[in-house]
Parts: structure tokens; C-alpha cells; sequence
């Protein structure tokens, strides 16, 4: 077990002056997981995301992330991740094969390897007839599933995802899901951040933070039997009525 560890954290920690915005944070994630990571607004989620996807450097603790350090290897490790966020994912004014193209670019992959792939990718999206079409005119549901599978294009160890769903409607997220469940059973680990509790039932593990620290880390079901609890969304709400900071 101990050696399919791909996400591994130790006491992580990261100051911003005084404030302890995530607080001594340990936990392993395994290959081909899919690793929920829950908390309420301002609970640490981005920032300790930031941390181990060698973004911002910690205060404190140790994390290793395909086995790269944290501290030294941190362009390896963004050779070895995909990212998705709502904030930053797809470019509106290109079409949605130039998109795919440039992310793909970036990684330095052959011409003839990015039109195979991008071909198959339209076809398993059924979005051939938008290749063309600029992303901002597409459905939101849509943007949100090419962003996903452009950030596993180079066909990543891990994909973190913050917030991947937000704004669409349950039955669209449980499609986004779908692609999500095929990329863990090609062994690519998934890390993902969500407000919304139907998603954490999707999850293998949930994670929930609150004040920086995490309070709860188990299966959803495990979660539901020990916080006699009848939803993820009763776990949730009990975690997070203990939390002091108040960032929404
Ligand atoms: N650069 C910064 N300087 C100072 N404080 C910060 C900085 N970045 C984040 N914080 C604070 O750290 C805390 C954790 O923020 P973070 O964005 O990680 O929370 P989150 O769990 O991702 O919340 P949300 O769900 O709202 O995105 C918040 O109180 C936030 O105001």
C-alpha cells in the first residue's frame, strides 16, 4: 500500500504574517485515487492546493508530489500535474482546437501525437462540429469538460481540481464526473476541491478542512457511519458550524 503514495504531506503548513491559513496538514493520497478535498469558504483549500502544486512554497511541514519535494523539484512537479480551476482554465477567444493546441504545446509534444489526440478528444467529447467555434460560445458544461481533459492532454500522474463544476446544474456535473472515474481508471489521481455535496459521494476519500486544519479524512461512507450522519451534506454542515473564520 505504502508505496502507490503519489501526494504525501507531513505537519504541511503555510503563515501569511500572523494568520495560519492551513495549520499543520498530514495526509497521503494514493495512485488513481479520487481525493476529495472539502472545506467551508476560507477553510485553507486554494492554498494549500497552491502548495502542492508547487505554486507557492510552505511555511513549514514536508510534501512530497510524484515523489518530488515540495521545496526543490517544483518544476518537475508541474511537468507531472494537470491543473483545472474555474478561475483559470480555457482561453474564450480561441476556438476549441486552438485551446487544446496551445495547452498541449506547452509540453512540448509531437505535431503528429497533438492532431491524433486532439481528434480523438473531439470525438469522445462529441464536439467535432465546435472544433472550430470559439470556447466562449460554448455551453458552460462544455467548457468545463474540454478544460478537464485539456489539463490530462499530457497525460498527467495527478489533476487538481478546484471548484471544476461550479454553476452547472447536478446532472451535468455527474457527466463531468464520468470523465473523471475514466481518468482514475487509467490511474491518473484525482484531487478536487468542491462545495457541492453530491460530489463528495463521488469521491473514494473526502477530506474536510476547517480553520486550516484537517478535521475529517475517510470514505463517505465511513464519514456518514461516524458522524451518524444520513448525507455528506450533515457531515459537512457539523464540521463546519465549528469554524471560526468567516471568509464568504
Ligand atoms: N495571499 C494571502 N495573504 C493573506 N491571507 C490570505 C492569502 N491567501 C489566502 N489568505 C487567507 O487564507 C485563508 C484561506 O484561504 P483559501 O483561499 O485557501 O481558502 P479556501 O478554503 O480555498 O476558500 P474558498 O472555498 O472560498 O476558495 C483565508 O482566510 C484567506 O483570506
Amino acid at each position: 500500500m505504502a508505496n502507490d503514495i503519489i501526494i504525501q504531506t507531513e505537519q504541511l503548513t503555510k503563515r501569511f504574517g500572523d494568520f495560519i491559513a492551513v495549520d499543520h496538514i498530514s495526509f497521503d493520497v494514493h495512485k488513481g485515487e479520487i481525493f476529495g478535498f472539502l472545506g467551508a469558504n476560507g477553510a485553507g483549500k486554494t492554498t494549500a492546493m497552491r502548495m502542492l502544486c508547487g505554486l507557492s512554497l510552505p511555511t513549514s511541514g514536508k510534501a512530497t508530489i510524484a515523489g518530488f519535494d515540495i521545496y526543490k523539484k517544483t518544476e518537475a512537479i508541474k511537468r507531472s500535474i494537470g491543473y483545472m480551476s474555474q478561475k483559470f482554465s480555457l482561453y474564450e477567444d480561441l476556438t476549441v482546437k486552438e485551446n487544446i493546441r496551445f495547452y498541449a504545446g506547452i509540453y512540448g509534444m509531437s505535431n503528429k501525437y497533438i492532431k491524433d489526440k486532439t481528434a480523438l478528444l473531439l470525438q469522445q467529447l462529441h464536439l467535432e462540429d465546435e472544433a472550430d467555434k470559439l470556447v466562449g460560445s460554448l455551453p458552460l458544461g462544455w467548457k468545463q469538460k474540454l478544460a478537464f481533459s485539456v489539463a490530462i492532454f499530457h497525460e498527467p500522474q495527478i489533476v487538481f481540481l478546484d471548484e471544476p463544476t461550479g454553476g452547472v446544474d447536478p446532472v451535468t456535473r455527474r457527466e463531468f464526473w464520468n470523465l473523471i472515474y475514466e481518468a482514475s481508471a487509467k490511474g491518473i489521481t484525482v484531487f478536487v476541491t468542491t462545495h457541492y455535496m453530491d460530489e463528495a459521494e463521488y469521491c473514494n476519500r473526502v477530506s474536510i478542512m476547517v480553520d486550516g486544519r484537517i478535521d475529517a479524512l475517510d470514505t463517505p461512507v465511513a464519514l456518514k457511519e461516524n458522524f451518524s450522519a444520513a448525507s455528506m451534506d450533515e457531515v459537512f454542515l457539523q464540521l463546519a458550524r465549528k469554524a471560526t473564520r468567516n471568509d464568504s
